[in-house]
């Protein structure tokens, strides 16, 4: 540990906007001579709501396994985990899709947004689909398109946007529900480094503005120095974390010494 741990209560709190305990993920069975991957190892972590928390650490150290297990997208081992008040373990699958649809907003690092629909029927869908509309929407959405500056892009199909603008627009889809928490994959992995910053640039301000909780995995440092705070895996386990971290000490936490 180069920092600060995290909490090493052996039950979860429900004041964080997620919190996991003893969270363990393995790949495989034993049983059957395969070769079995300890992807997660027993993981505590509390991601305080109305922070921009970012994930680093080594190829295969457990970053996307961690995020899949928090959102609700995969099925841990064995170990807890509360998002939003939701305790997950013994959710069915239509369960978890209700949770998944009204309390968490996705944003990949491929945009994933339909072709054949304009930037504004994107981000409105999915809180279409999950049934919102009236005022709220409509305000929320105001908001949303202001904070991003998309407000002169809404008529245009995604083959009429740069790159930058077409995750702005994944962005603003993933805000316009009003998640308890956004999860960015690699959110700037195929943009170049002008589009990055705009992006994150827009992330961080959905935080400060919107009260938004993001969580980021990524493998850069540029894009972990938007971030408050700095969570570093390393062979399944949470190795460092650290708030605020300027460039040396994200370094030297990712090389596991300190600063
Ligand atoms: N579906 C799976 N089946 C078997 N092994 C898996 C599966 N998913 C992940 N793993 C293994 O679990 C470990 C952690 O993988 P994970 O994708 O979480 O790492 P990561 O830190 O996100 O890596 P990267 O930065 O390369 O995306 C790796 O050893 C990976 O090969």
């Amino acid at each position: 540990m180069t920092t600060t741990s995290a909490t090493s209560a052996t039950s979860v709190t429900t004041t964080s906007a997620a919190s996991a305990r003893g969270l363990t993920r393995t790949y495989g069975r034993g049983d059957r001579g395969d070769l079995v991957v300890h992807a997660l190892r027993g993981v505590d972590l509390d991601l305080p709501a109305g922070r921009f928390t970012a994930i680093m650490g080594p190829s295969g150290s457990g970053k996307s396994t961690l995020m899949h297990c928090l959102a609700g997208l995969d099925q841990p081992t064995a170990g807890e985990v509360v998002v939003a008040g939701q305790r997950l373990e013994g959710l069915t699958d239509d369960e978890l899709t209700r949770f998944r649809r009204d309390r968490v907003g996705f944003v990949f690092q491929a945009f994933n947004l339909l072709p054949m629909l304009t930037a504004e029927q994107n981000i409105r869908l999915p809180a279409e689909l999950a049934g919102r509309s009236g005022r709220d929407l409509r305000e929320r959405f105001d908001r949303v398109v202001d904070t991003l500056g998309l407000r002169d892009r809404l008529a245009h199909r995604p083959a009429e946007l740069s790159g930058g603008q077409q995750q702005r627009v994944a962005v603003a889809r993933a805000l316009v529900g009003d998640p308890a928490i956004v999860f960015a994959d690699e959110p700037t992995g195929n943009l170049d480094s002008a589009a990055s910053a705009e992006v994150l640039g827009f992330l961080r301000r959905s935080v400060r503005e919107l009260g938004q909780t993001v969580v980021m995995v990524t493998h850069e440092l540029e894009a972990a120095s938007y971030a408050d705070d700095v969570v570093i895996l390393g062979d399944g386990r949470i190795t460092a974390r650290l708030a605020a971290p300027t460039r040396d000490a994200l370094l030297a936490a990712l090389k596991g010494r300190a600063a």
